[in-house]
């Protein structure tokens, strides 16, 4: 439990929080009672861009409409206070209405089929179906004229109260979940939801959740702001208040802390004090402000201070989330298969529209084989691949791994049973450095292997992105990514592609002794001739989407039809 937290609180964690904690105990001897109100204000209005953070900054899940959450809370803090209600029953009010409303938008907008746009689109309905309903249901919030909420311990009494609420929410939420596996998965699926996927992480489930984290945070906020504000009217959960915190983080900058409080803060101190000056004209200034900072800044003041001090590499992209696993007990991941196949594929086929691709592929691949298709272009061979991956869905057949039947399951689920992906195109997460994408997926890996020498190169590496390294160099990432996670089989798809003659040769071995040592299955894609036997014991040649021979590479090339149409010999 110690060592546990330890390792999400470093030393210099410590202090920051300490110094805050501090800040904000002596503020109120410091300020009058005016900048004491703005300050608070400040919080609350931080509190909300840091729910909104977490959707948008971390998971990367799209809301264009947050006042809605915020509104909701809001109005549960305002309707127990205008009804003689406990306090914290219209403030539990207020978060459970929020959560409701984004578990319904969040099954609807982050379904599998669902595009990013859709988040955006049912955002913005929420947010004005939310303000109109306060609008209309004038028995409940009293119309357009609000609700006056009263704060009855004074202004620092109320300063001290939001402080510690504030202060307490986000130590709570960045210690589990940020600093948690959740918050790993929130980098995962947002720089590479392919990998992420390949890596077991469910990204419909972990976006979810981070909605569902978002709009509960944003809504206590609002219930927070409540007697702050003293006035909650319908535009508290409108699309002005709801684009005001989107440029509040965009100018502070996503996927830290400090960018939502420091956006917040600056934006809404600014506007109180230049309020009386510039008017209506505030609106005009803020669209300005943000169509600036994302044209120049677009990582924002926090991203233009990281980029004067120089701050690691390693710490841009992962937004202070700890890669490396926490030593949570591995998922049930059993390919134990009592000497059937480890992998079977019936009577595959599938089709692109009119166009059939598979025709009907039966495929067994016994535990520890290495299985290598080759094929001419287009014969459907990275198209297999994708089916047993579960990319694809076929047409008809069915996919078996372990025995069990995985022919509707999605990719992750396939992977969480063990089953790894190599792509045409290196499959990693370009924005981290090469050691921490092999953190994080040795962080998701069932049964991760002791480390192989191919790795050791990387360990190391935190002075550069995944993103600069050679073609070559991301493709041996992507080979020691998916072999420190521990797959028991893995689909490669031409993992020899771009690279020169010695370094394919070196990988076929490489491939050939890891199969060995860790009793690995292969499928591989391969073009390569002198690869394949070098790696196979068994090919699978196809054409036309149908095998039309397998066996080792002596039968498969003494097959005249296999000369002919594939190894080009008349
Ligand atoms: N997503 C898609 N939509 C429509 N057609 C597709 C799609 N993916 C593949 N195809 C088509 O399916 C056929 C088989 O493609 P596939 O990539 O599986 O072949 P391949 O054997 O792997 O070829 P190569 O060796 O060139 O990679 C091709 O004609 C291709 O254009």
């Amino acid at each position: 439990m110690i060592a546990a937290l330890r390792r999400r609180v470093g030393r210099g964690h410590a202090l920051a929080l300490v110094g805050a904690a501090l800040a904000l105990a002596a503020a109120p001897f410091l300020l009058l009672p005016y900048p004491l109100t703005l300050l608070t204000l400040a919080l609350v209005y931080g509190l909300f861009a840091f729910g909104l953070d977490i959707a948008w900054g971390r998971a990367g899940v799209v809301s264009i409409g947050h006042a809605a959450f915020f509104g909701l809370g809001a109005y549960g803090a305002a309707i127990a206070s205008a009804r003689d209600i406990p306090v914290l029953l219209g403030v539990a009010g207020g978060v459970v209405a929020a959560l409701v409303l984004a578990l319904v938008i969040g099954l609807a907008g982050l379904g599998r089929r669902a595009l990013a746009s859709t988040m955006a689109v049912l955002t913005l309905a929420l947010t004005l179906a939310v303000s109109q309903g306060a609008r209309s249901w004038t028995g409940l919030t009293n119309g357009s004229n609000g609700l006056v909420v009263l704060s009855d311990s004074g202004v620092v009494g109320t300063y001290y109260r939001t402080a510690g609420i504030v202060l307490g929410t986000v130590v709570v939420v960045w210690l589990i979940v940020l600093r948690g596996s959740l918050g790993r998965r929130f980098v995962a699926i947002r720089l590479n939801q392919q990998r992420a996927e390949h890596l077991g992480i469910d990204p419909w489930r972990t976006k979810l959740i981070a909605l569902l984290i978002s709009a509960g945070i944003s809504a206590l906020a609002g219930a927070v702001a409540a007697p702050v504000i003293g006035l909650i009217s319908p535009s508290i959960s409108g699309i002005v208040m709801s684009t005001e915190v989107l440029v509040w983080l965009a100018v502070g900058g996503l996927g830290t802390i400090t960018g939502a409080f420091l956006g917040a803060g600056l934006v809404t101190i600014g506007n109180q004090l230049l309020g009386d000056v510039i008017g209506s004209w505030y609106l005009l200034m803020m669209g300005v402000l943000f169509l600036l900072v994302v044209r120049f800044a677009p990582e924002g003041l926090v991203g233009v201070v990281r980029s004067v001090i120089r701050r690691p590499l390693r710490e841009k992209a992962a937004g202070g989330a700890v890669l490396a696993g926490t030593g949570a007990p591995p998922p049930d991941r059993s390919t134990a298969t009592a000497g059937g196949p480890v992998l079977r594929a019936r009577d595959v086929e599938k089709d692109f529209g009119p166009v059939p691709v598979i025709q009907g592929i039966d495929l067994d691949v016994a535990a520890g084989e290495v299985v290598c298709l080759i094929g001419p272009n287009g014969a459907g061979k990275t198209t297999f691949l994708a089916v047993l991956a579960g990319e694809h869905v076929p047409e008809r057949g069915r996919v078996w791994i372990a025995g069990r039947d995985v022919t509707a399951r999605p990719a992750h689920e396939r992977a969480r049973m063990g089953l790894g992906r190599m792509f045409q195109i290196p499959s990693v997460f370009l924005e981290l450095t090469p050691a921490q994408n092999l953190a994080l997926a040795r962080a998701e890996g069932v049964h991760p292997p002791a480390p192989l020498a191919l790795y050791d190169r990387f360990t190391s590496t935190d002075d550069m992105l995944a993103k600069d390294l050679p073609l070559a160099d991301r493709r041996a990432l992507e080979l020691a990514m998916a072999l420190s996670w521990g797959p028991e089989i893995l689909l490669l798809d031409e993992p020899a592609a771009g690279l020169s003659h010695e370094d394919s040769v070196a990988l076929a071995r490489t491939l050939r002794e890891v199969a060995e040592r860790t009793g690995c299955t292969l499928v591989a894609v391969e073009h390569d001739m002198e690869i394949v036997r070098e790696l196979a014991d068994r090919v699978v040649v196809l054409a036309d989407g149908r095998i039309l021979v397998e066996g080792s590479m002596d039968e498969v090339s003494a097959h005249d039809e296999v000369r002919r149409a594939y190894l080009g010999v008349a």
